[in-house]
This record gives C-alpha cells, structure tokens and sequence, in this order.
C-alpha cells in the first residue's frame, strides 16, 4: 500500500508543510483588517455539552485525551464538523494545567469537581520540587505531546479554519498551584502574594519562563494564532493586577512577539475590565478578550481612546466577546435578540465574536448553533 499523504485517521507531525488555509476572517480580524462578517468561535467549544466528546470520555481519562494526538485532534474537530461552516477558528484540545504537571506537580481531573492537585505549593520551600529551566527542564520535551497534538491537527482540518493554541497565564496557574485545585476565595494564592511577595515574584517568573516558551513551541508546531487566559485577574484588586499578573503578561507577548512577530496574540483575564487601557498600551497583545461584565461599546470607547493615547500607538486592537454563556440557556429567540443586540454594541470594532466563558456542560448545542447563526447574520447585515 502507498501512502498518499495526509488523511484524518493517520497522525502526521510534519510542521514544515501545511493545507492552505480557505478561512482567513479569524486572522484578518485579529489583525484589525475589516472583515465581511465577525469572525466566531467559542472557548471550550470541544466539550462535555456535546454527546459525541461525551462518548470519548466514557473510554478515556481527561488526560490521556490530551495526550494522545489522535485523541485530542478528534475531539477538537468534534465541534468543527457538528458546526459545519459556522466556526472559524479550531482551539487545541488540552488543558491550562499541563504546565504545572510539567513543572512537576501531579494534576488530576476528578469528574464533576474539578481539577486537583493533591501536593500543592505549601510554603516558598516547596518550590524547590519544581522542575527548573536553568537545571535542565525542557520544556519542549515535556509538552511535545501537545506539539504534536497541533501539527497532527493542523493537517487534518485541512485549512479550513485556523487552529488556536493557548496556555494559562502565571497567576492563575500560581493559584491552581498553591490552592490545590479551584478556590472560593484564593486565600492560599493570596497569602503568598501578601506574606511571601518575593517568593511569589520568583513563582510567577518561573511559569511566566515556562509558558513564554511552551506558546514559541506551539506556534513552531503549528498554532496560527495564541491565547492565554488570565482566568482568575478579577480575583485580584487593580493594584494587585498591576503588580502580580500584568507584568508578566507582558513580559510572556512581547516574548512571544520577538520570536514571531507576526503571530496574533490575545489575552483573556477574566474579571478585570478595570485595566483594559493597561492591557492595550503595556502589552503587546492583539485582542482583548472580555467577559461580560461590561458593555461592549463601553469597551469599544475606552479601547480606542487608549490605543491613541499611548506612548506606543498602535493602529488597531480587535475585542473578542462576550455574551454571557448563561443566555444560551435561554429560548432561541432571546438567544437571537440578545446576540443581535451585542454585535450592535461593538459598532465598527474588529470583533472575533465568542461568549464571555466557556461553554458549559448543560448548554444544548442546538442552542449554541442559534448564537453562531446570528453572528454571522447580523455581522454581515451590519456591514453592507
Ligand atoms: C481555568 C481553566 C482550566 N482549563 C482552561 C481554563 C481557562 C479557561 C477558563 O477560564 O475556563 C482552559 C481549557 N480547558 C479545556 C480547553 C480546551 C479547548 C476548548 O476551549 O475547547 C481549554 C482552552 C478543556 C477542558 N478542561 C476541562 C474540561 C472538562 C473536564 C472533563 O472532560 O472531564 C474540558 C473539556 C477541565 C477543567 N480544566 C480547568 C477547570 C477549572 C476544569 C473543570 C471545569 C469543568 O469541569 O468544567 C482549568
């Protein structure tokens, strides 16, 4: 039998030679280039609300299904096939906590509660059991599996949409680290960023270390654009987000950006509407992510005012949101009204359309293919 190449049941991890790709909008307006339509997709748009991911999961733990190349791509074409046409972007199946589990710590995902971390970060000395960069660790050999995951999937989507890689930014996965799993109140982080700041600032370099390299890694492998998700930044007062999360987003962009300049970067921390202007003069990224807490022109307002006012001017920042993923537990028709009614909001703004969260396991796809018709819809009724 000869080989013809390609095709989606065999794994192909040549990152030297990619499909063309047929759906540039996510990219264009990424890039803050006018578009027909917004461009959409969903965070955690491969996930237990659809029956099919479901079914994997039956056969296969959370994590093997990261680290399994054909496993992760079949699962992050569930929702591109489900979807036929109505998403342009793909994001990588895998998990924000494969970094810790890199850097040593054991990671596990316990159905219905979460992710646990039965040895966390205790006290400054536990540091001492994590890998470190300057001892060795590599992160390219822990996290290929992940490369190859990407590559593997680049060649099967075949160009039709781009593919996204992402990682969890360092305060986030400091507070996974220290808490153990999620957390009410974050007092654990916390603690340490009030009791032990020096030895946080040490903690939020190392992973800030690791993830700037992990992301170079994933666009080497083929990612076509980046996000990283400061999840828990609302968790944080502004002064304690300028201090413990904002320098080392930047520091991880502009990272990023010296290596490929070109690469589309967007940021998502969650809860901290408060420092869009910092995130739009003292970071390099090209899209900011919002939830919905706030108004869509509200932001569109402030943005623009901050991008020309700052020493960097830059031309362009596209916003990507941000309906709050509870209103698509609402009836189609309020679904469509208020979908409509967000794109209104972000006007003349480059807009990658999305929720304001992830997608959860109770939603209806059905419900969720009501949101992307809309969008694209609207989004092209807006711009005729
Ligand atoms: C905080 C965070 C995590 N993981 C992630 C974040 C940042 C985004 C956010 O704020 O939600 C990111 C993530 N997690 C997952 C993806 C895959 C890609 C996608 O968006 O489709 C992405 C981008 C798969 C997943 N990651 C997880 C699931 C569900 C677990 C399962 O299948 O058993 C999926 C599909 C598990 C996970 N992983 C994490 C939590 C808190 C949970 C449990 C939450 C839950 O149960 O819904 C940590």
């Amino acid at each position: 039998m000869t080989s013809t190449g390609p095709s989606s049941d065999s794994e192909n991890y040549d990152n030297t030679s990619f499909p063309a790709l047929k759906n540039d909008l996510y990219l264009r307006a990424a890039r803050g280039e006018a578009t027909e339509r917004a461009p959409v997709w969903c965070m955690r748009q491969a996930g237990r609300y659809l029956p099919e991911f479901r079914a994997i999961r039956v056969e296969h733990d959370f994590f093997r299904v990261c680290r399994t190349p054909a496993l992760a791509t079949e699962v992050t074409m569930q929702p591109i096939r489900r979807y036929d046409g109505l998403l342009d972007a793909a994001i990588i199946f895998s998990d924000i906590l494969v970094v810790p589990q890199a850097m040593g710590l054991v990671v596990e995902m316990v159905p219905g509660k979460g992710p646990h971390l039965p040895d966390p970060l205790h006290t400054p000395e536990d540091m001492q059991r994590l890998q470190d960069l300057r001892k060795g660790f590599s992160v390219d050999r822990e996290l290929d599996y992940v490369y190859k995951a990407i590559t593997n999937t680049r060649h099967a989507l075949a160009g039709c949409v781009p593919l996204l890689g992402f990682a969890g930014a360092p305060w986030t996965l400091m507070a996974y680290m220290v808490e153990g799993g999620g957390s009410k109140t974050f007092a654990l982080a916390k603690t340490w960023l009030f009791k032990y700041p020096a030895a946080a600032h040490e903690l939020l370099g190392r992973i800030s270390a690791v993830v700037a390299s992990f992301l170079v890694g994933q666009v080497r492998a083929g990612a076509q654009a980046l996000q990283l998700f400061e999840s828990w930044a609302g968790e944080l007062s502004p002064r304690d987000f300028a201090e413990f999360s904002l320098p080392y987003l930047a520091r991880i962009a502009s990272h990023v950006k010296s290596h490929y300049p070109d690469e589309p970067l967007t940021i998502f921390a969650k809860g901290a509407h408060y420092a869009l202007e910092q995130l739009v003069q003292e970071t390099a990224f090209d899209v900011i992510s919002l939830d919905w807490t706030i108004e869509p022109a509200v932001a569109c307002k402030r943005v623009a005012a901050a991008a020309s006012a700052g020493a960097t001017s830059r031309s362009s920042i596209t916003l990507q949101g941000n309906l709050d993923p509870t209103l698509l537990f609402a009836d189609p028709e309020t679904i469509r009204s208020r979908t409509a009614e967000m794109c209104r909001g972000f006007g003349n703004t480059p807009l990658i359309a999305n929720l304001g969260h992830g997608m959860m396991p109770t939603h209806d796809p059905e419900h969720l293919r009501v949101f992307l018709e809309t969008i694209h819809e609207t989004t092209r009724a807006m711009r005729k």
